[in-house]
């Protein structure tokens, strides 16, 4: 019955939200890392615009540049050439006026801490006041379900729980935009899934713009409102894709016909783009 539901729902954009206004902008960016090998290629004429609420997942194989494009919206790297803007600000003015969140591949927690102090260490490091510190790490590890696990040494919590509170960590300071790298790449699927669910619902409750790297197909269009078909020697982007479900999916999309079409067009570019000979 569900997949019913959803598939009358996947006909229509009635509950796609009108594109927002551009949250990110690249054009026409190149990065090359000069090592003592040589020049690697990393990134080459992107062009991309990531809207307000949307959820970009940037998909493709080892070493396509996925981080590095990530890690250039971060002001993490700096591009070689063209241009990237972040809110109209350059990734360095958006860093240190704290426009966004970044969630790692690993949960990076410090292990003498507990998770409650873990996702408070940002807002010390701003100085917020200690009782808005507690208010804000209560409130958004409840929303990644961690209520209760305020005391526990990251230790004591299993793979998918570290990563929801490093996500939790990422969200305290209230960003609009989450850059998350591959947050649940180490993790079985099982896990995955559940935690995709709760990724959609804090995207859909919290209305935030994501931009997501990942290596899994039905992770992507699963998750995504656009996905960014990448592909490596140099990097560059060579399909976009839009993915018009309705905002509150479920796992059950993932049966029927649309979703599969997305699928084996994001298959395609990945096999179009991809050498397999390398
Ligand atoms: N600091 C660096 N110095 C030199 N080369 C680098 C550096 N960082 C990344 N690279 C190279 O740039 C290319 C893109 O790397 P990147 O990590 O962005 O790929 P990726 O698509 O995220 O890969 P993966 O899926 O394995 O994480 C690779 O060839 C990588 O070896």
């Amino acid at each position: 019955m569900q997949v019913e539901g959803v598939d009358r729902d996947l006909g229509g954009t009635a509950d796609a939200a009108p594109a927002g206004k551009p949250v990110i902008s690249v054009e026409d960016l190149s990065l090359t890392f000069e090592t003592g090998d040589g020049p690697v290629y990393a990134l080459s004429s992107v062009d991309l615009t990531v809207n307000e609420g949307d959820f970009v997942s940037f998909i493709g194989p080892s070493g396509c540049g996925k981080t590095t494009l990530l890690r250039v919206i971060a002001d993490l790297e700096r591009q070689t050439s063209g241009s990237i803007k972040v809110n109209g600000l350059t990734p360095e003015q958006a860093r240190l006026q704290r426009h966004y969140g970044y969630v790692f591949q690993a949960p990076a927690l410090y292990p003498w801490r507990t998770i409650e102090r873990n996702v408070m260490l940002p807002l010390e490091v701003m100085g917020f006041p200690a009782a808005e510190r507690k208010e804000r790490a209560a409130r958004n590890l409840e929303l990644v379900n961690l209520k209760g696990f305020e005391k526990k040494f990251p230790w004591q919590l299993s793979g998918g729980m570290q990563q929801r509170a490093s996500i939790a960590r990422a969200l305290c300071f209230d960003p609009h935009l989450m850059l998350m790298d591959e947050p649940f790449g180490a993790l079985d699927e099982i896990v995955r899934d559940k935690l995709n669910d709760q990724l959609l619902h804090l995207w859909r409750t919290t209305r935030k713009t994501v931009v997501f790297v990942t290596h899994s197909i039905p992770e992507a269009v699963y998750l995504s409102t656009k996905i960014v078909v990448m592909s490596p020697r140099p990097g560059r982007i060579i399909d976009i894709i839009d993915c018009n479900f309705p905002r509150d999916r479920t796992l059950h999309i993932r049966e029927t016909q649309e979703f599969q079409e997305v699928a084996h067009r994001v298959r395609d570019g990945l096999h179009a783009g991809h050498s397999y000979d390398d």
